[in-house]
């Protein structure tokens, strides 16, 4: 394992990378292809990605693992196949040829009857292959060729010919892109294997500026905290993506996934310039900075693969498990449901005992996760089981990645503007909804309290402007989400009754104490994010969200059963949309 102290400052460019940009439209042949229709929205342009590769019937490496991450970036896979390799997350056990002419009759079939977008070039194993494939490709140029210089797999074995090392290195002036690690990049470069970043980073410049190809210098072979990516231009500039380093044995078949991912991404950003070349003539061409944005892109969506790699149980636990390339998939798909939440159905708890909102035992239906305690004690029996109903939700929160990350430091800048600018946004209605509630309270206390909310929500949102927002590009809109769940206050403070209102609005209070308390645990002087974390955890904020408690305590003890229901089910409401709101960041930018 080499060191990596820090990784050098390596800003996006504006230079046009080298890749060759045939026309897009155009097919294997040259012959033009007739345009998309024009109805066809910008997104639903999908690259069609082939993979030119050796497989895994364990399906964490080789082509398995490049179509599941085809499909995953947003491509639609395609696969010929080199080798066929018998082996596991243990090893390599065998691994079977095919002549050449069958390797070429599987391009010809491929290329004779679709366009390729885009090309990944995983394991060939040996100089006829790459020749072959180096033929056909000349032959047949497409726009973005990622090269995987393939040699030696995770568990040690081979899985190129050692004589074919120089076949590949004449390979790599042909491609766009190529993706070593730190032991290919040594043998692309006749070098020794790097020990520390900055030596990785000197044979991978060297390396494309003598070859013209952009090299992605990866760090999973490392060190250091940052496990992240860079892009190594020919022109010698550099592009930095971090990701932190996973304390996890699924890595089996991350290069594959990765540069698939890349190719495809790599597509979508060429078939973006030609949505924009149709209209306007422009002429096609990828720069550093869409091989940048295509590179954070699959860094970010390889790092969650690799996080949930290991709930997939496959392999026996004694070689390295594969990633899963579709758990960002399922998280979306569980984030778009739009099933109506648990609470908004149940009628009856567990015991079959209605929940009519005569006692606090019948209010809303039990979590499955116990809360544990709050930080800011219930003011009484009824706040009492809001905390208690509340727990699945609350743990829901804790662990989203963007909690974790902006505890741990690891957040990324991009994420944490898109919550400022969102907040920012949510503060102005809060304030609003708010000012309503003191406006129908029935005792002065409680009037002057909200409206005191109501002052503060604003000023904290004029001051987010003026510090936190000032030097950020902001969306200047709000997402789905802040629409509703403000909306969804202020329809509740104005048009439900006051106890329906006043729980609405509590979770703001008292669920966002109760993260800072965790987050201002997590602070220290060299966070990150250690200015923001210091604003969580003062004593006045404690005590408005106690009074907020009592006041809410109060409103349940006069409210008929009816009425608690509702409230009850609004806190639980505004539970949820607190858990949106801090997951967004995460749905919205990629
Ligand atoms: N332990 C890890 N934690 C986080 N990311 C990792 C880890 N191991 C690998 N990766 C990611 O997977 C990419 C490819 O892995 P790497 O080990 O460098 O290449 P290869 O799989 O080709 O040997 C890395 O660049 C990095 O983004
Ligand atoms: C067919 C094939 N291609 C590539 C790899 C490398 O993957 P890893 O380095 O993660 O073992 C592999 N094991 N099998």
């Amino acid at each position: 394992m080499a060191e990596q102290p820090t990784a050098p400052s390596c800003a996006p460019t504006s230079n046009p990378s080298t890749l060759s940009n045939p026309a897009p439209g155009a097919s294997a042949s040259g012959t033009p292809r007739a345009p998309q229709t024009a109805q066809v929205p910008q997104a639903a342009r999908v690259p069609r990605v082939l993979s030119i590769a050796g497989t895994d019937p364990s399906g964490g490496a080789g082509i398995q693992a490049d179509l599941k991450s085809i499909a995953a970036s947003g491509g639609y896979g395609m696969c010929v196949t080199t080798s066929l390799v018998a082996q596991n997350t243990c090893g390599v056990r065998e691994v079977f040829t095919p002549p050449l002419e069958f390797l070429t009759a599987q391009l010809a079939a491929v290329f004779d009857d679709v366009t390729v977008d885009a090309v990944k070039i995983g394991m060939l194993g040996d100089a006829d292959t790459i020749r072959t494939v180096r033929t056909w490709l000349s032959e047949h140029p497409v726009p973005v060729v990622v090269l995987d210089p393939v040699m030696i797999a995770s568990s040690g074995d081979r899985l190129l010919q050692a004589e074919a090392e120089q076949a590949l290195r004449d390979l790599v002036p042909l491609v766009n892109v190529i993706t070593p690690n730190i032991p290919e990049l040594a043998v692309l470069c006749e070098k020794e294997p790097a020990q520390t970043f900055d030596e990785a980073h000197e044979q991978a410049a060297n390396l494309a500026a003598a070859t013209g190809t952009t090299v992605i210098v990866k760090g999973g072979h490392l060190c250091g905290q940052d496990a992240g990516n860079t892009a190594v231009f020919p022109d010698g500039t550099c592009a930095h993506v971090r990701t932190p380093r996973l304390d996890s044995r699924n890595t089996h078949g991350t290069g594959c996934s990765l540069s698939s991912s890349l190719a495809t991404r790599l597509g979508v950003e060429l078939l973006q310039h030609a949505e924009v070349a149709e209209h306007t003539a422009e002429q096609s061409v990828l720069t550093s900075e869409d091989t940048h944005r295509a590179l954070q892109w699959s860094t970010r969506w390889l790092h969650e693969s690799i996080a949930a790699g290991a709930g997939l149980q496959v392999g026996s636990g004694e070689g390295h498990g594969p990633v899963d390339h579709a758990a960002r998939a399922r998280r979306l798909e569980a984030a778009a449901s739009a099933y109506p939440w648990h609470h908004l159905l149940a009628t009856t708890d567990s015991e079959g005992n209605t929940l009519d909102g005569t006692s606090p035992e019948r209010l809303l239906p039990v979590s499955p996760v116990p809360a544990g305690e709050a930080v800011v004690k219930p003011a009484g029996p009824w706040t009492a089981a809001l905390w208690a109903a509340g727990g699945e939700t609350w743990h829901q929160i804790l662990d989203l990645p963007f909690v974790r990350a902006l505890g741990d430091g690891t957040l990324d800048e991009d994420l944490f503007a898109f919550y400022l600018d969102q907040d920012a946004l949510y503060l102005r209605d809060y304030s609003r909804a708010l000012a309503t509630l003191s406006a129908r309270a029935d005792t002065a206390e409680a009037q002057v309290h909200w409206a005191a909310g109501a002052h503060e929500a604003i000023a904290a949102e004029s001051q987010l402007h003026e510090g936190w927002l000032a030097n950020r590009a902001r969306l200047g809109g709000p997402s789905p989400i802040t629409m509703g769940y403000t909306n969804f206050l202020r329809a509740s403070a104005a048009g439900d009754d006051y106890v329906v209102g006043a729980a609405a609005i509590l979770p703001c209070y008292w669920l966002y104490e109760e993260v800072g308390a965790v987050l201002s645990s997590q602070n220290h002087a060299d966070h990150p994010y250690a200015e923001w974390l210091s604003m969580y955890g003062g004593e006045e904020f404690a005590a408005d969200v106690a009074r907020s408690l009592a006041e809410v305590e109060r409103a349940f003890e006069a409210a008929s059963p009816a009425q608690r229901v509702r409230a009850a089910q609004a806190y639980l409401s505004a539970c949820v949309y607190e858990r949106e709101f801090f997951d967004q960041a995460h749905r919205a930018l990629r």
